[in-house]
């Protein structure tokens, strides 16, 4: 297998969704969790992407997985590599892009590194280097309250200075709009002046393409789903991969089917509250989570009499002020680990009571249930959502899975409608 394009995720909801856009583009995809073992049986692809949770762990141990999983890619044939990140710049002063983006930019010898967190598909637009959430900068959108990373400045260009080693410019929509050469130009004077990465404008897919096919000519790229269409359409447009049909369905799996939820997204708060509609919804206590494993059988124990009655949703989502409540007592790191652990041992105790077809809400919350479920890796499906895709599970413990990672910000009104729906 040559890869055409590698991809190292720093979330596994990201990670699908990066999938989804390849899939959709005509590149044949797969995503691993992790560094595949040797024995696992992958399809021929032209894309890889390697999904770690990497996103809010310590910086070094992010540097280290993601540096191995370059190796892995490029050992492969991956001639560009490009590091996921969030479409709302998720990170902290301490990492983890900047980090990981210095240690694969000293790794493959990259000059300046092209970098954008646009994805217009989803509401995500960068302007003069600041990042728009819809029709608000970043800072005043729900992202000020995220509960593992609070966004307070809508400035990338400051936001990655923060945390990188090198100087950060900017290639502004401007010269995006005059063209490849253009942006070509600006890369090259940036990387003269020994400016190591810059924040790129766009607005636009046009604006993506533009990019992508100045990124393909490059070793690295830094961005979110929307830096994967310009890489993607860039590989067909210039021949190097022969597109593919996408969205395969593959046959029905059955068994009963459950949501879960942890995102504390105002998006997943409302899904909650409209999936109360059509099915029933448990809201669990996070003082009762944090103090032992008592409330995790509570979910279990109140799940298993109606899920053969249809599907059921277990959520731990709060609202801002609730979930500081909770960090103000516990920290903010220790309540999140203990609430995503809870997480996956009721995701563990429903798929050992037959549930096949299974939803989860959040990015962390996700790494933590496909972690406890020991998934190797996924074959994509249809598109639920922007960002969303059914996932197939290879080679699960549980056997046959259907599985759908929603970031938490993702999706309509009724994404847990819509999700079961197309999860036969
Ligand atoms: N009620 C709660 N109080 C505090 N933290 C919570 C609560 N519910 C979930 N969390 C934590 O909030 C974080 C949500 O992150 P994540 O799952 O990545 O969602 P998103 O995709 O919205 O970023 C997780 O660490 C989760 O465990
Ligand atoms: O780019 C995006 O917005 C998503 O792909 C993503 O990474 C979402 O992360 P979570 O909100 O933590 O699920």
């Amino acid at each position: 297998m040559t890869l055409a394009l590698g991809c190292i995720a720093d979330d596994y909801t990201g990670a699908s969704d990066l999938a989804n856009t390849l899939t959709r583009a005509g590149l044949r995809t797969v995503q691993t969790i992790g560094i595949p073992a040797d024995d696992l049986a992958l399809p021929e692809v032209d894309a890889v992407v390697v999904s770690l949770k990497s996103r809010s762990i310590e910086a070094g141990l992010a540097v280290s997985r993601s540096r191995a999983a370059d190796k892995w890619l490029r050992g492969r044939g991956a001639g560009h590599v490009l590091f996921k990140i969030c479409s709302t710049f998720d990170s902290t002063d301490a990492g983890n892009i900047g980090p990981v983006m210095d240690a694969l930019r000293a790794d493959c010898g990259e000059g300046a590194v092209l970098v954008t967190p646009a994805f217009p598909e989803t509401g995500r637009t960068v302007y003069q280097g600041n990042l728009f959430v819809g029709a608000v900068p970043l800072n005043e959108s729900p992202l000020k309250d995220h509960p593992l990373n609070p966004m307070h400045d809508s400035n990338l260009v400051r936001v990655l200075a923060r945390q990188s080693r090198t100087q950060v410019g900017l290639v502004d929509l401007a010269t995006v709009t005059r063209g490849a050469d253009a942006v070509r130009a600006r890369l090259a004077e940036l990387a003269a002046k020994g400016i190591g990465a810059a924040i790129v404008d766009a607005v636009f897919d046009r604006d993506l393409e533009t990019i992508g096919l100045v990124a393909a000519e490059h070793r690295l790229s830094v961005g979110a789903s929307g830096m994967g269409l310009g890489l993607a359409r860039a590989l067909v447009s210039t021949g190097r991969v022969k597109p593919a049909p996408s969205s395969e369905t593959g046959a029905a799996v059955g068994g009963l089917a459950a949501c879960l939820a942890g995102s504390c997204s105002q998006a997943t708060l409302q899904q909650i509250a409209n999936a109360e509609r059509i099915m029933p919804v448990l809201h669990l206590d996070p003082e009762r989570i944090v103090a032992g494993a008592a409330e995790a059988q509570r979910a279990l124990d109140w799940a298993r009499p109606r899920l053969a009655e249809g599907p059921v949703l277990i959520a731990s989502s709060a609202t801002p002020d609730a979930v500081a409540a909770v960090q103000a007592r516990h920290g903010r790191d220790a309540a999140g680990h203990a609430i995503e652990q809870a997480m996956a041992g009721i995701a563990e105790g429903l798929v050992q009571g037959g549930v096949r077809r299974l939803i989860v809400a959040g990015g962390e919350t996700s790494g933590a249930v496909v972690d406890r479920l020991k998934i190797p890796g996924f074959l994509v499906g249809v598109e639920i959502a922007a960002g969303v895709p059914v996932l197939r599970a290879v080679g699960a413990e549980a056997g046959e899975m259907l599985l759908a990672l929603k970031s938490g910000n993702f999706g309509g009104a009724e994404f847990f409608s819509d999700a079961l729906r197309l999860m036969c």
